[in-house]
């Protein structure tokens, strides 16, 4: 099964609360989830390659170990996805971003791609798929498959907040990816919204109803 990481972190439960609160408005949401992002990449990115580059220090040259930036591709799933980018690209400013739009059916809950673009060679990157949301798991589950089919290998999968169900949907279809999860709900509500969950993330972040 899937390595499932779930953020123990205060900082992070502190500003996951503040996302919940139906009174925070769209600046300070925006803010937060960029902020949380952030917090969550720097232990999503705990075994980013690095790569001995040669630094002349005031005392002497040397060896030292950098991130190699270029090897690494972030992947909103749109909208809301797109939120969570700037926390990721403040840690890895060099990262490649690829997106793929996904909107889920009001009816069914099943995802719809409406588009997709993926930095090359996509296979020989870390990718790191972002969705503040994780609730029945079509759209994430989706997302990566569909990364898959463009060849990505070395797949892991952020999210703010997950439902059980759906957390169990993306390890069951793809036991191979690492998931990061900041907060893990009770379960979703019959209209699939995720309980207590913070409404519709996209809509939150983008100030739209
Ligand atoms: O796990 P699922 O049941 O698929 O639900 C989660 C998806 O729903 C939301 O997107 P939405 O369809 O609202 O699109 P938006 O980001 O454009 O608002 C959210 O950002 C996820 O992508
Ligand atoms: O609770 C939910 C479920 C899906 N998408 C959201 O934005 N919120
Ligand atoms: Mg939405």
């Amino acid at each position: 099964m899937s390595n499932v990481t779930i953020m123990n972190h205060p900082l992070i439960k502190h500003k996951i609360s503040m996302l919940r609160n139906e009174n925070t408005g769209t600046n300070e949401f925006r803010t937060l989830v960029e902020e949380i992002a952030m917090l969550m990449g720097y232990e999503a990115l705990r075994d980013l390659p690095t790569e001995d580059v040669e630094i002349k220090t005031p005392i002497e040259t040397c060896k030292s170990p950098m991130i190699a930036g270029k090897k690494m591709a972030v992947v909103p799933i749109l909208r809301a996805g797109l939120g969570m980018v700037s926390g990721i690209l403040a840690l890895v400013p060099s990262a490649k971003v690829g997106h793929i739009g996904l909107y889920r059916d009001p009816e069914t809950h099943e995802p719809h791609e409406y588009y997709c673009k993926l930095p090359d060679p996509i296979e020989q990157r870390t990718i790191l798929v972002v969705d503040p949301m994780l609730a029945t798991g079509g759209s994430g589950s989706e997302a990566v498959s569909f990364i898959k089919q463009h060849g990505g290998k070395n797949i892991k999968f952020m999210c703010i907040i997950a439902a059980p169900e759906g957390l169990e949907r993306l390890q069951k279809d793809h036991p191979d990816i690492q998931i990061y999860v900041g907060q893990l709900d009770r379960c979703l509500n019959e209209n699939a919204y995720i309980c207590p969950g913070l409404g519709d993330a996209g809509d939150r972040i983008f100030g739209t109803k």
